[in-house]
């Protein structure tokens, strides 16, 4: 089981506000204790307003490195790209002076973009000062989709990164195709941070709690974790 803290809001702006603080504050001490910090970023729209906050920020953005948990394998300019999200959230502003590492390199298929993936994300400040995690209705986090073709490769795996086609649903959308930090990527991190929102989803993270599958639920390999602290942030 990871080190599990909860923390339940009454409302999205309390979330956010904690979440902008733990960021500011993460990246802070990094940057005076090592002189440079490492920030592992998701979609989604629970961290949307928290990033928008820190982007505004006299960090020393210099010395921050932001790469992502996940991302479609479309180009940077794609609407559905993690990567556009982040750059029109996160990377503005003070926070535009950040160095980005994206996932999403000029090979055709995320299956052979992988090691030059890796390669870059080898490169990351580890471990990572902060990762931010979302979760979808499916029990998803990161690209770790129920039964997606190698969602068992990123269970096991000692790589940071893995290659995922998803199983076609309503959360995918079209676009199954994506590259995401593995389990073991995913616990690469002093801290992980798991934002919730809604009742509907609350409960799919109750029964990830449960034992059973982590193929039904891969958010189950997570909170698994034995090494992994992590903090779960739920709103309404
Ligand atoms: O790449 C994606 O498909 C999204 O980023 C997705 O994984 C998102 O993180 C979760 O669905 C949580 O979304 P919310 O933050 O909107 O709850």
């Amino acid at each position: 089981m990871a080190q599990l803290t909860e923390a339940f809001f009454d409302s999205k702006e309390a979330m956010t506000a904690k979440l902008a603080e733990l960021l500011s504050s993460t990246v802070s001490q990094a940057i005076e204790v090592d002189g440079r910090a490492s920030m592992l970023v998701s979609g989604g729209s629970s961290p949307a307003p928290a990033y928008k906050h820190l982007s505004n920020l006299s960090l020393s953005w210099d010395k921050v490195t932001v790469a992502m948990v996940d991302e479609r394998w479309v180009d940077a300019d794609h609407e559905k790209s993690n990567e556009a999200f982040i750059n029109s959230t996160l990377l503005q502003n003070e926070a535009s002076q950040a160095a980005f590492v994206t996932m999403k390199n000029a090979e055709a298929t995320a299956i052979a973009g992988q090691a030059q993936c890796e390669r870059a994300y080898a490169e990351l400040k580890a471990p990572f000062d902060i990762t931010i995690l979302g979760m979808g209705p499916d029990g998803h986090t990161a690209s770790l989709f129920p039964h997606a073709e190698g969602l068992e490769q990123a269970l096991q795996t000692s790589e940071l990164v893995c290659a995922i086609n998803a199983k076609q649903s309503e959360v995918t959308g079209s676009i199954t195709e994506r590259m995401s930090l593995t389990l073991s990527g995913i616990a690469n991190t002093k801290h992980a941070v798991l934002l919730i929102s809604g009742d509907a989803k609350r409960a799919v993270y109750e029964e990830a709690k449960q034992p059973g599958s982590e193929l039904d639920i891969p958010l189950r390999a997570v909170l698994n974790h034995p090494e992994l602290k992590l903090s779960v942030f739920w709103c309404p």
